[in-house]
């Protein structure tokens, strides 16, 4: 069954990772595909092709989601090319592990403002354009099990995380009575990009893998069906809600 037939489906920081795999997702659900990326075109363009290998369409556009402006832009050239934003993914997200005492403050204030500013502003134009449109939406934002937990190495980005959980409590209530879902996933720990370096360490790989009942690491694909899920009118009564995708790591303490 698909689950996203017909719909106009946006999700930003798409060409690698989470972002990638939720983009594909929607696709194989029957959905058409505008991708927001930041960085080098041809991952973009890698993500469009696969997405139109699967019969749907795409488009890339490029932009930082830091700059309020990039959100307008995408939004509007999502309508353009398809009519219409029926599910906006925030996804894009940016983890430089630092130590805390000695934390520059160019790299707190990038964090918040890709993080938690860019999922601000993207939520909100979405929002914008389907209040105009009428007929209700979804919006799932990438938050993380670092909303609910710290990391020593993360002290500008776990804030960022709790503020995206909260954001989505906050605008479910904003946006319920024109029928605007919102939800967001905490995925657990998702072998991407983001943490390469960090997971390089074997010790601490190894370490991760053991404190997860399932026995492993995500992969990105891990998250598509649960953002796709919320993203649908299967959820049609979830608002409000964060769904931990994290092979039971959260609940591991003893
Ligand atoms: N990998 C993990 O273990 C976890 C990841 N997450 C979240 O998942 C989201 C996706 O990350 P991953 O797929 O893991 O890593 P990733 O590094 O593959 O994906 C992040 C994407 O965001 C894009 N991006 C970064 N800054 C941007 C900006 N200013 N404007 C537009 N795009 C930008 C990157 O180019 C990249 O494509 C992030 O929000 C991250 O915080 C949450 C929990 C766990
Ligand atoms: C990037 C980290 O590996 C990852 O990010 C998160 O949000 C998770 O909690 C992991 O720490």
């Amino acid at each position: 069954m698909k689950l996203l037939e017909g719909k106009t489906v946006l999700v930003t920081g798409a060409s690698t990772g989470i972002g990638r795999a939720a983009a594909i997702g929607a696709a194989q659900h029957g959905a058409n595909v505008a991708i927001n990326y930041a960085n080098s075109d041809s991952p973009a363009q890698s993500c469009v092709e696969a997405i139109e290998a699967l019969g749907q369409r795409a488009i890339a556009v490029k932009g930082d989601v830091a700059d309020p402006q990039t959100a307008q832009d995408f939004v509007a050239k999502a309508v353009d090319a398809f009519g219409k934003v029926d599910v906006m993914v925030s996804n894009a997200g940016i983890c430089p592990f630092h130590a805390f005492l000695d934390m520059p403050v160019d790299v707190v204030e990038r964090t918040f403002k890709v993080n938690l500013h860019g999922a601000y502003f993207m939520v909100q134009a979405a929002a914008q354009q389907m209040v105009k449109q009428g007929h209700g939406g979804s919006i799932v934002a990438v938050s993380s099990i670092s909303a609910l937990v710290g990391g020593e190495y993360q002290t500008h980005y776990t804030p960022t995380k709790a503020g995206v959980h909260s954001l989505m409590q906050s605008t479910a209530i904003a946006l319920g009575k024109h029928n605007i879902r919102c939800n967001s996933v905490l995925p657990g720990t998702i072998l991407t990009e983001i943490n390469k370096d960090d997971l390089a360490d074997d010790e601490k790989r190894r370490y991760m893998e053991q404190r997860t009942p399932l026995g492993r690491l995500g992969a990105p694909e891990d998250l598509a069906g649960p953002i796709v899920f919320l993203a649908s009118d299967m959820a049609a009564y979830v608002t409000g809600a964060a769904l931990l995708v994290d092979g039971g790591m959260y609940v591991n303490l003893q």
